[in-house]
């Protein structure tokens, strides 16, 4: 089926749990397009997965749409939500509704994704009145690395806690499809996603969520030195991809490829002319 921003929200009314994965090209965004996945998020992980920085503070909406471009072409049945980066919605709000018309112009995605509650409520309003779709973005943040002053738990106190649930309360009624939690205790992710009737996204937030997303390099197990608590190896990728370039190397190595069925032929009265 299908999926949009609205059938997003109506699975949460008919108790349907809800799956994202990240993408961030096209021939990933075909592979994932072609599963039961709800919906892909064209992450600003990139930064971090695909262009090996050491944060997401760097990636620029340019960066945004190349990736963003790339993946939707490679779709036709996933919700696609696509990261705004940092700083190209957190000054005024005609750059955010700037910034934002942009990526959705030129990659044809559904939907944009922001991070933050309170201190960006004037841009998520100002997006969804310029019709764009807006997933918010509660909990761990990446882009507020410098003042979290890592990439910790959040929630975990009576104050932090009570802005997250008041977070999530001011994005629904803002008009945001859907929330992001990231990397909360689950007791908290419980409480705020009884208390809204939007889908909330966990990500390190518990299965009391309303649906999950990772990154699929970390669930595929492609990168050896990422492994933080909240995710799971689903398959081991980064095994197959290793054992396969092994294969190929012995074969190059020992003239086993290319075998007689991988190549060309010529006609022989060619072939007599060029010597
Ligand atoms: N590959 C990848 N996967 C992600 O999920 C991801 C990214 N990159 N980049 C952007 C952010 C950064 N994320 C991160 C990165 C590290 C931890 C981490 O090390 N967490 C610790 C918990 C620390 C604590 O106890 O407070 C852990 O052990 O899980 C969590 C989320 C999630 N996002
Ligand atoms: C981890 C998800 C939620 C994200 O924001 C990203 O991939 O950039
Ligand atoms: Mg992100």
């Amino acid at each position: 089926m299908k999926n949009t921003v609205v059938t997003f929200i109506n699975s949460k009314k008919k108790g349907q749990k809800l799956s994202m994965l990240t993408a961030y090209d096209y021939t990933m965004a075909k592979i994932i397009d072609g599963t039961e996945i709800n919906g892909i998020l064209v992450g600003d992980s990139l930064g971090m997965v695909t262009l090996g920085y050491d944060s997401t503070l760097a990636v620029t909406v340019e960066d945004m749409i190349h990736h963003g471009r790339a993946v939707v072409r490679g779709v036709k049945n996933t919700l696609v939500v696509v990261d705004m980066p940092f700083m190209s919605y957190h000054n005024t709000l005609a750059e955010a509704v700037d910034n934002a018309g942009r990526i959705i112009k030129q990659t044809q995605a559904h939907a944009v994704k922001v991070e933050g509650g309170r201190e960006i409520l004037d841009k998520v309003k100002g997006l969804i009145k310029a019709q764009i779709p807006v997933m918010g973005h509660l909990g761990l943040t990446p882009q507020s690395l410098n003042i979290m002053g890592g990439f910790k738990v959040q929630g975990k106190s009576e104050e932090a806690a009570k802005k997250i649930i008041e977070d999530a309360k001011l994005l629904e009624e803002a008009g945001v499809f859907a929330i992001v939690l990231e990397c909360i205790p689950e007791k908290l992710a419980d409480l705020v996603s009884k208390s809204i009737s939007i889908p909330t996204i966990g990500i390190g937030s518990g299965g009391g969520c309303d649906g999950q997303i990772l990154v699929y390099q970390d669930m595929l197990n492609m990168d050896e030195d990422f492994k933080p608590k909240f995710v799971k190896t689903f398959a081991d990728a980064g095994l197959v991809i290793k054992e396969g370039i092994k294969k190929y190397t012995d074969q190059v190595r020992d003239g086993e490829f290319p075998a007689a069925e991988h190549t060309f032929t010529m006609k022989d009265e060619v072939l007599e002319k060029l010597y």
